[in-house]
């Protein structure tokens, strides 16, 4: 890479032996004759970098928009094309994920974007203004089959057909027709390396009259040679760092290495591990030129970065970077000079799952599927031959599931419910249509999808009929989940608006707020002491958070070291409250404050609450379904917002041991509570919890302890409420 002078863009050779590069005019002639392309070719061949330079050369006019699946992917990826033209990052080629925009509505001809940008902007603006911003639209990594892919994939396939109904094979233009109409119009490609394109391809042709094309093109730049376990390996984290340390050993010191494991807890804990092997094998100075990084979502961008760059010139002879990472290099990313990969074979993946008759969004550790191992052998072989070392064996390859199981058939659906009903909404493209039937590769599981709706009505999202009401047209467009998004509303309407925002925050961070380490347990529970709020956790978070915002951006470090807060996970609280105050400052939310207002006796009982009791009533307007009631015979709560469990839930649940009231010296026991999450660790625990008023609940969440017409017992969830712990 060369860097001309500070102020000019760093330039870097396009490398025109790429496979994808060879077949240009191929690639070219399946676009101007069909609708969809379905682009299949080895990792490293050159889709995601290559193929809308080749577009846009072919058409100086086009404007190609990309989506990734993670943000990591579309920045690093979009900064290399962006040297490969020449150009200014966020000039030509640009990129946005949440919360950074580097592109401009005048200038960007190439923009790399994370998917849920996409259908945020597609609900924000409409499916038909992208099509008139854009020439192409290139869905990468469509293996992956996250949500969002899923949802845009539907968006994309309903906005391709003319009008009217779906077009059947009588209707559908023919011969000339059906050339012209495809030259004329918005292209679509998909593309991976490891995809079912036959599926993808059925979905777009069925009942429809696009022209689809599968497109594969094989080539390899350089070999991996790849090594399996002879047996399987007992732990995983220990053998990912003895399979590292065998490498760094036994190999030549040119070429990195990079270690695929499930979760930042198991990446932290191998670093440890390896630290003290080499510690114990190497001298201080041996010990200087192994660069150890980790490398997981909830790291800052600047953090993420530092493990994915090249290294300074002079260090690259000398120095090997060891990088633990979880699947956020497992697709897309070059991370340049990794000759060794050594793969775990699990991941971490959320997952909702029925226990003791609740449904809870768990995330386990499971053995990937065939597409991400081979993704992951991808990431070695970029920029020279590579090694694969897979910790487990051959067998098992071979019975490992094809694809991944796709994240909609996994996770609970309330936010995806939401979307859909929304872009139908918004779109009104065809106001006689279902306004609930979209096209989907797979459908929402129908267990997720009443439980969804069933949320989104008591929520106000939806009225009887499962229309989107003017509330539920506002959570749409916030962007949180559609809990956070009520309780957002409702704060409105209490005039809490900066403290909920704060709360909202805190609660969607990924990561600890409060540093807890091992050999400064106590001094610093004495730190964390000080913000602890009697009403529970969300409180406490709160207050670090608001402490946080006092001090000026040059003491923020100094406080977090002083008070064992973690500076990173608190500077992506301060992103997302920023962004969505942003949101929450619009003329319709303000006026959907004003126009619901609570009857006067409320308000007059509302003006006597402080801000920790209108904070909380907030969240009894959005969390309901994590309401739980302290049993009087063992102290254990039992969840009753969730109707599904209400008495099949025996055993009761703990609160987490990281709760502030078990800080507290004479420990409160509150009778009624609201949870954010349900966790399964050694056993079930409700995590980040506050204590709520039995009479805040019926009027904060009066659609669902009166939910009808679902199938569900209307009587349960207020009877268990009423019957209080004597
Ligand atoms: N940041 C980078 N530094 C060095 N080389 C790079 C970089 N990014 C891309 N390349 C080169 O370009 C090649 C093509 O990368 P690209 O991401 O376009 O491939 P791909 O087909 O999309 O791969 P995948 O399917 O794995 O996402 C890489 O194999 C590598 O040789």
């Amino acid at each position: 890479m060369k860097r001309k002078r500070t102020s000019e863009p760093v330039v870097v050779k396009r490398d025109t032996s790429l496979p994808i590069l060879q077949k240009s005019n191929e690639i070219l002639s399946a676009l101007a004759a069909n609708d969809v392309l379905i682009l299949v070719s080895d990792t490293g061949s050159g889709k995601t970098t290559q193929l809308p330079q080749i577009i846009l050369d072919n058409a100086p006019n086009s404007s190609i928009l990309i989506t990734q699946p993670r943000r990591v992917a579309a920045i690093t990826v979009a900064t290399r094309v962006a040297a490969e033209r020449g150009a200014t990052l966020g000039d030509t080629v640009g990129y946005a994920v949440r919360f950074e925009n580097k592109s401009s509505r005048t200038s960007t001809r190439i923009r790399y974007v994370t998917d849920g940008v996409l259908l945020r902007e597609t609900l924000t603006d409409g499916f038909s203004a992208l099509k008139r911003r854009y020439s192409h639209l290139i869905i990468d990594e469509v293996h992956e089959r996250s949500v969002n892919t899923d949802i845009v994939l539907g968006v994309v396939k309903e906005a391709l057909e003319p009008s009217g109904s779906p077009a059947t094979k009588q209707n559908a233009p023919t011969g000339l027709g059906a050339l012209l109409r495809s030259k004329l119009e918005f292209k679509v490609v998909l593309m991976s390396a490891t995809t079912d394109a036959e599926k993808i391809a059925q979905f777009f042709r069925n009942g429809t009259s696009l022209n689809v094309k599968q497109l594969g093109i094989s080539g390899i730049m350089h070999k991996v040679n790849t090594m399996f376990a002879t047996e399987p390996v007992a732990d995983y984290v220990d053998g990912a760092v003895e399979a590292a340390l065998q490498v760094h050993t036994g190999y030549s010191n040119s070429g990195h290495i990079l270690v695929f494991l499930p979760g930042q807890e198991d990446i932290m804990s191998a670093i440890g591990l390896l630290k003290g092997k080499l510690r114990h094998r190497f001298s201080k100075e041996q010990r200087r030129s192994v660069i150890i990084l980790p490398l997981f979502a909830a790291q800052s961008p600047v953090e993420q970065l530092r493990a994915i760059s090249d290294l300074p010139e002079s260090m690259r002879a000398t120095h090997r970077k060891i990088i633990f990472s979880t699947n956020i290099a497992e697709t897309s990313v070059t991370i340049p000079g990794i000759t060794y990969v050594v793969d775990s074979g699990v991941a971490k993946v959320r997952t909702l799952v029925p226990q003791n008759g609740l449904y809870t969004d768990v995330l386990r550790v499971q053995p990937i599927s065939q597409a991400q191992a081979e993704q992951r052998k991808g990431r070695a072989g970029r920029t020279g031959p590579g090694y694969l070392f897979r910790l487990y064996t051959q067998d098992h390859f071979n019975k490992l599931e094809k694809y991944p199981i796709p994240e909609i058939l996994r996770i609970d659906a309330t936010s995806t419910q939401l979307q859909i009903i929304a872009l139908k909404h918004f779109g009104r493209r065809r106001p006689e249509q279902n306004h609930l039937r979209f096209s989907m590769l797979n459908k929402i599981p129908r267990h997720a999808r009443e439980r969804a709706l069933e949320t989104l009505y008591a929520l106000g999202a939806l009225d009887k009929n499962m229309k989107l009401t003017e509330t539920g047209e506002l959570m749409a467009r916030i962007p949180a989940s559609p809990m956070l998004a009520r309780s957002l509303l409702e704060s409105l309407r209490l005039g809490c608006i900066d403290s909920m925002l704060s709360t909202a925050a805190v609660l969607s961070v990924e990561g600890s707020i409060f540093l807890r380490p091992s050999n400064k347990l106590e001094q610093a529970k004495a730190a964390h002491r000080r913000f602890l709020s009697p009403c529970g956790d969300h409180l406490t978070l709160v207050n670090v958070l608001h402490a946080y915002l006092q001090r000026a951006p040059t003491r923020k470090t100094e406080f977090c070291k002083d008070h064992f807060l973690n500076h990173r996970t608190l500077s992506v609280a301060e992103d997302v409250r920023n962004q969505l105050s942003v949101v929450m400052q619009h003329g319709d939310m303000v006026s959907w404050g004003l126009t619901h207002p609570f009857p006067p006796a409320v308000m007059e009982e509302l003006e006597e609450s402080g801000m920790e009791d209108l904070v909380r009533r907030c969240l009894v307007s959005g969390f309901f379904r994590n309401i739980a009631r302290r049993r009087n015979e063992d102290g254990k709560y039992v969840p009753i917002g969730n109707v599904k469990a209400v008495g099949s839930f025996e055993q009761g649940v703990d609160v987490h041991p990281s709760s502030s009231f078990r800080a507290f010296r004479q420990r409160k026991i509150p009778s009624l509570v609201i949870y954010d999450e349900l966790v399964w660790t050694t056993k079930m625990y409700i995590r980040t919890v506050c204590s709520i008023e039995h009479a805040w609940v019926p009027l904060h969440s009066s659609n669902y302890f009166k939910v009808r017409n679902f199938g569900v017992d209307e009587t349960a969830p207020s009877a268990a409420l009423n019957s209080r712990p004597g």
